[in-house]
C-alpha cells in the first residue's frame, strides 16, 4: 500500500473509534482481520498513524479547525511524520486509493494557524476537564509535562537477572538499536520509531522465549526497584494482575524469600503462570480471596499495592484512553484506591513497608490517597524518597519530582511512563 492508502484506512479506523467509543487497539485489529491483504508493513504505518492522530487530537484539530477523522490523521502526517501540505498532496496525487487531496479550504484553514498561538490545553493535547488536575500536579510545567505525554514512547525491556544478563541480551538485540537504559542497572531500551517505522517485534526473539527479558516501561521497573524487595523476604503483591511487578520482585529477590501474589479478580492472574514459568521465577505463589490473604497476616516485610488507577501516567502508549476518561471513572478510581489502602494495610508487619504505586499523574490518586492515609493510620509513616531514589538512580541525569508523600515520575521529568511511587513504614 502507498500512503494513501494507509491513510485512508486510519481514517476510517479513527472514525470507528469514534463512533462505538471502542479502544484503538480493537479497532486496529478489527480492521486488520477485515483486510487479511495488508502486510506487516502496512499495519503498522497505519497504525502509526492512528496513535499519532490520537496523541496528537487537539493539535491537530486546532491546526485544521476542524475535529474530523480525516483532520485528525492529516494533522498527525505534518505534526509527527514531518510533512506539510505540499508533500502530502504530492504523495496522494494520482493514488486510486487515497482520499482526497487538501483541499483549497483546508489549505488556507492550515495557513492561516500555528499551534503558538493555540490555548494551552491544545498545545498540551490535554481534555479541558483534566486541566485543574494537571495544574495541581506540576504548576507552571502543566503544558510541557502534559505535551510529553502526548509524544511517540520508546520500547523498554527488563533483563531476567535469574536467567540472563544485561550483556546478553543487548548482544541478541544487535541491530535492533537496544541501549542499555540510565535509570535501572537491568532496562534495555530501544527508542521511539520514526515516520513509518515500527519497533521490532522482540517477543519473537529466542532470546525472550528463553526467558531473558520482559517488556517493561522503564518507569515500572523503576517503582518496582524502589519497592525494596529484598532476598529472604515475606512480600505480599496485593494487585498482582499479569505480574509485571511480580515478576520484577522475584529477580530481585533471587528466587529467595515468598512473593504472594494476589488479585481481586482471579482471571487477571492467568497470564502470571506462564510469565512465572518461562522467567524461571520460583519464588511466587497465587492467593485469592480472604482465606488465602488470612495466614499473611501482619507477617509481610513489604505489601506492594500497584493500584487500579485512572493510567493517565500511560497516554503515550494509549492516547484514546485519555479522550474516554471521565471525572466519574475517577471518582471511581479513588474508593476503590482508598479501600485498598485500608484492606492491605493489615498484613504489613510491624517495621515492614507499605509501597504504593499508581500509573497515573493526577494527586487526587496519588499524594491525596497518601496525605488521607496517614491521617487515618498514625502507625504509619512516609519514608525517605529522596534516599530511596539515590539508591538507585543517583547521579543520573533525569530526576524523580519529589513531593512530601512521595516521587512522581514523568516523560518529561524521567523520559519515562508517568508513575506514583510512595513507601510508608509501619511503626
Ligand atoms: C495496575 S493493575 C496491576 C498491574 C500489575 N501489578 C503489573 O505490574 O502488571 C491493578 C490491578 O488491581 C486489581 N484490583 C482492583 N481492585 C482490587 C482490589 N480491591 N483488591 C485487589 N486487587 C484489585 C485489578 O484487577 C488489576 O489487576
Amino acid at each position: 500500500m502507498r500512503l494513501g492508502g494507509r491513510l485512508a484506512a486510519a481514517i476510517e479506523i479513527l472514525d470507528d473509534i469514534d463512533r462505538r467509543h471502542r479502544p484503538a487497539a480493537d479497532a486496529l485489529k478489527d480492521w486488520g482481520l477485515s483486510h487479511r491483504f495488508a502486510g506487516s508493513g502496512d499495519r503498522a504505518a497505519i497504525g502509526n498513524i492512528v496513535y499519532d492522530a490520537l496523541r496528537r487530537k487537539r493539535s491537530a484539530g486546532w491546526l485544521f479547525d476542524a475535529d474530523s477523522s480525516r483532520a485528525l490523521a492529516l494533522g498527525a502526517l505534518m505534526l509527527e511524520w514531518g510533512m506539510d501540505a505540499a508533500a502530502i498532496n504530492a504523495a496522494l496525487d494520482g493514488d486510486r486509493f487515497a482520499p482526497a487531496e487538501l483541499s483549497q479550504e483546508e489549505r488556507s484553514a492550515l495557513s492561516g494557524r500555528t499551534l503558538d498561538d493555540a490555548p494551552d490545553a491544545v498545545r498540551a493535547d490535554c481534555p479541558d476537564w483534566c486541566v485543574p488536575l494537571v495544574e495541581d500536579a506540576f504548576g507552571a510545567d502543566w503544558v510541557g509535562e502534559i505535551a510529553a505525554l502526548a509524544a511517540r514512547p520508546p520500547l523498554d525491556l527488563r533483563v531476567n537477572t535469574l536467567l540472563s544478563t544485561r550483556e546478553k541480551v543487548l548482544s541478541e538485540l544487535e541491530g535492533t538499536g537496544a541501549t542499555p537504559s540510565v535509570l535501572v542497572a537491568d532496562g534495555i531500551r530501544i527508542p521511539p520509531i520514526a515516520g513509518d517505522g515500527r519497533h521490532p517485534n522482540v517477543q519473537a526473539e529466542p532470546a525472550f522465549r528463553k526467558g531473558w527479558f520482559e517488556v517493561q516501561d522503564e518507569g515500572s521497573q523503576i517503582v518496582a526497584d524502589l519497592a525494596g524487595a529484598a532476598p529472604g523476604m515475606q512480600v505480599l503483591d496485593y494487585c498482582a494482575g499479569a505480574g509485571g511487578k511480580t515478576l520484577s520482585m522475584s529477580a530481585a529477590m533471587d528466587n529467595r524469600g515468598q512473593i504472594f501474589a494476589h488479585d481481586a479478580e482471579k482471571q487477571r492472574l492467568a497470564p502470571i503462570f506462564d510469565r512465572l514459568r518461562r522467567a524461571g521465577s520460583r519464588n511466587v505463589q497465587t492467593v485469592a480471596g480472604a482465606a488465602g490473604l488470612a495466614p499473611l497476616e501482619g507477617e509481610m516485610d513489604l505489601v506492594l499495592v500497584d493500584a487500579p488507577c485512572t493510567g493517565s501516567g500511560t497516554w503515550r502508549r494509549r492516547p484514546d484512553a485519555k479522550w474516554r476518561l471521565t471525572d466519574r471513572q475517577l471518582d471511581v478510581r479513588l474508593r476503590e484506591q482508598a479501600s485498598i489502602l485500608e484492606a492491605s494495610k493489615s498484613y504489613v508487619k510491624r517495621g515492614g513497608r507499605l509501597v504504593y504505586i499508581t500509573c497515573s499523574i493526577f494527586p487526587q490518586e496519588n499524594q491525596k490517597q497518601i496525605e488521607n492515609f496517614l491521617a487515618a493510620n498514625p502507625d504509619f509513616s512516609v519514608g525517605n524518597h529522596e534516599e530511596l531514589w539515590a539508591g538507585i538512580a543517583g547521579g543520573q541525569p533525569g530526576r524523580a519530582r519529589f513531593s512530601g508523600t512521595g516521587l512522581a515520575l514523568t516523560p518529561a521529568a524521567t523520559g519515562t511512563d508517568g508513575f506514583f511511587f510512595s513507601a510508608l513504614t509501619r511503626s
